[in-house]
């Protein structure tokens, strides 16, 4: 007999959701790095998916991001950004996401030789069509990789230009730890010039003092992961008192020993704090699940209560870039589900 399904978890899966952190190359699961891999003709260092599989054992942050970028290489053609964004558009689908706003990483690809343009039409192209066949809503955010100095940021940037009517905002990834936001100061400038809104990966491995800076030296709106904002007090308050939203990632944090137990995860007490805290995936092929794993996986370790579930996803519709009067829309269907679930 099959057990029936805690309560809060039937929550979960009927209520409608947004992904606000979300890297496209971190959704490419073994079974596509490997088909396209030998479309290609690009030899890997794995005789099989399982092999792939058993890879993924992370130290920190270094170790994963080694195998990231390597396992993207496989991205060769509009087609290839197109299908592997479709295929993650469509478990988006299944997990009741109605609106998603993702990274993607083109110093990763330009670096390789790949046009700027391919990667962006591949990418654009499928989310129109989730728009269009999956009623899924979507924003696009260039990241810069941070381990690459300002100056290889400021020609991205340059690159990007002629695309700018598909990119919605920017943002700032990669090896965090000696790479603080200030080295991008100049760039982040340029691109609010631009009128491009800014978030910023901070507080993941790297110190409270960089979530800091990305506020006030990058103009950053959201922070990306920021748990480690705890570590300063202030801080918290300050980010309480201007809602200021932190997209977090239970399971990338597992997966890369920012936490060693889920169930020592401090979700809740940002939470507690009053902060507009909300749970992402992060790099889902890579820690493991989509938003629904990383939602049952932290209502079962931390024992989150549906009022709990609800703050988590209203702050997510809160923190997202759509207009207030979509914003107010799913609020309302969310308010409607969970009555029905009482
Ligand atoms: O979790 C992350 N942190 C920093 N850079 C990243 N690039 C992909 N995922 C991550
Ligand atoms: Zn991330």
């Amino acid at each position: 007999m099959t057990e029936a399904l805690h309560p809060v978890d039937q929550l979960i899966l009927a209520l409608p959701k947004t992904e606000l952190h979300l890297h496209i190359e971190g959704t490419l699961e073994p079974e596509m790095m490997f088909e396209l891999a030998q479309k290609n003709g690009i030899t890997l260092p794995y005789a099989n998916v399982e092999e792939v599989r058993a890879a993924y054992s992370f130290d920190n942050l270094q170790s994963f991001l080694d195998l990231y970028y390597a396992g993207a290489s496989v991205l060769v053609t509009e087609e290839d950004f197109y299908d592997l964004t479709w295929a993650y558009c469509e478990r988006a689908y299944s997990d009741h996401i109605v609106h998603i706003e993702i990274f993607f990483d083109p110093q990763t690809h330009t670096a390789r030789g790949i046009d700027i343009g391919t990667v962006i039409f591949g990418i654009t192209r499928a989310l129109q069509d989730a728009t269009d066949k999956l009623g899924i809503s979507s924003r696009l955010i260039l990241c810069f990789l941070r381990h690459l100095s300002e100056a290889d940021g400021q020609a991205t940037l340059e690159a990007a230009l002629p695309y700018l009517a598909q990119i919605d905002g920017v943002g700032l990834d990669s090896s965090e730890l000696g790479h603080p936001p200030a080295k991008f100061q100049k760039l982040f400038k340029r691109c609010r010039d631009l009128g491009l809104p800014a978030v910023a990966h901070a507080g993941e491995e790297g110190p409270a003092s960089y979530i800091t800076e990305a506020l006030d030296l990058l103009g950053a709106a959201r922070i990306d992961h920021g748990v480690r904002c705890t570590d300063d007090a202030a801080l918290v308050v300050r980010l309480a008192t201007e809602r200021i939203p932190l997209t977090v990632c239970p399971l990338s944090n597992l997966k890369l020993c920012v936490v060693d137990d889920l169930a020592k995860h401090n979700l809740r007490n940002l939470l507690a704090a009053g902060l507009c805290a909300m749970v992402n995936s992060d790099d889902p092929a890579y820690f493991g699940g989509y938003l629904n794993a990383n939602l049952l996986a932290c209502r079962a370790a931390l024992d989150l209560s549906a009022s709990e579930v609800i703050q988590l996803i209203n702050h997510s519709f809160e923190a997202s870039w759509l207009p207030d009067a979509d914003k107010a829309r799913w609020r309302a269907e969310v308010l409607r589900i969970a009555c029905i679930a009482k």
